[in-house]
């Protein structure tokens, strides 16, 4: 089984003092070593005092977003090269939010994650499905989709990750029964696996929607969970170690 990786997505949010609080849990990391790999991605702002404050601790951090380029003329882009250049060592493409907001295709994720693994940068691939698409029962046909168009089939298991992340289920307080959690997981699984794609067995499935400590330690039990994506309770150090904790 992979090794767990509990992952925070601190979204556009945070200032400079907020460093504090990544560095409350890399201290606590440092007094009492976790079962699991721990990252946050900060916004790009603060990429650069991350590298500063955390380089060597148990926190890895990363980039919420890249462009596929390299360099060149793409006002207020950020290329993978330019996260590799700070430390990164993970990449979020194709968060729900992205695609949301500035109209991600498939496609596009997928050259996101290319440009990442360009650069020796993790991808962490994003799916998941809205409301209307789960109440439609159409979710396992959706996470399908999304899984064989947005992820690499010829990148090795062991240098993505891929997010379920129920689009319902984010920032709501809302969270799918554990056994809706196994299915999509589970589909997820089967779908990287018969996709062909080299140790799709060692791929690290996160779940993201609503993690909380409260219910960190049960959904983290489902089978083909192999870690968390955590938006809100990634911000605050007290909550991220109480999941980190689980
Ligand atoms: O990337 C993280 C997710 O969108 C989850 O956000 P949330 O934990 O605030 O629901």
């Amino acid at each position: 089984m992979p090794k767990r990786l509990i992952a925070g997505n601190w979204k556009m949010n945070g200032l400079k003092a907020a460093v504090s609080e990544a560095e409350t849990v890399a201290k606590s990391l440092s007094e009492q070593s976790a079962d699991c790999d721990v990252l946050i991605c900060p916004p790009a702002t603060l990429i650069a005092v991350f590298e500063e404050k955390l380089t060597g601790t148990a926190v890895q951090y990363g980039g919420q977003d890249c462009h596929t380029n390299e360099s060149g003329a793409h006002t207020g882009d950020i290329s993978a090269e330019m996260l590799a250049d700070l430390g990164c060592a993970f990449g979020i493409v194709g968060h729900s939010e992205r695609r949301t907001d500035h109209g991600e295709t498939n496609d596009e994720v997928k050259a996101k994650a290319y440009a990442l693994t360009r650069a020796n940068v993790l991808p962490i691939i994003c799916i998941g499905e809205t409301q209307s698409e789960r109440e439609s029962g159409n979710t396992l046909k959706v996470l399908t989709e999304q899984v064989e168009n947005s992820v690499p089939t010829d990148l090795d298991g062991t240098k993505m990750v891929v997010a379920y992340e129920p689009v319902w289920a984010i920032g709501t307080g809302l969270v799918p029964e554990l056994s809706d959690i196994e299915e999509a997981h589970n589909h997820i699984r089967a779908t990287l696996t018969n996709m062909g794609i080299a140790n799709a067995d060692e791929i690290r499935l996160l779940y993201g929607g609503s993690v909380k400590p409260g219910n960190a330690g049960e959904i983290l039990t489902v089978s083909n969970v192999n870690g968390a994506l955590v938006g809100g309770a990634s911000l605050k150090a007290a909550d991220f170690l109480g999941i980190i904790r689980a």
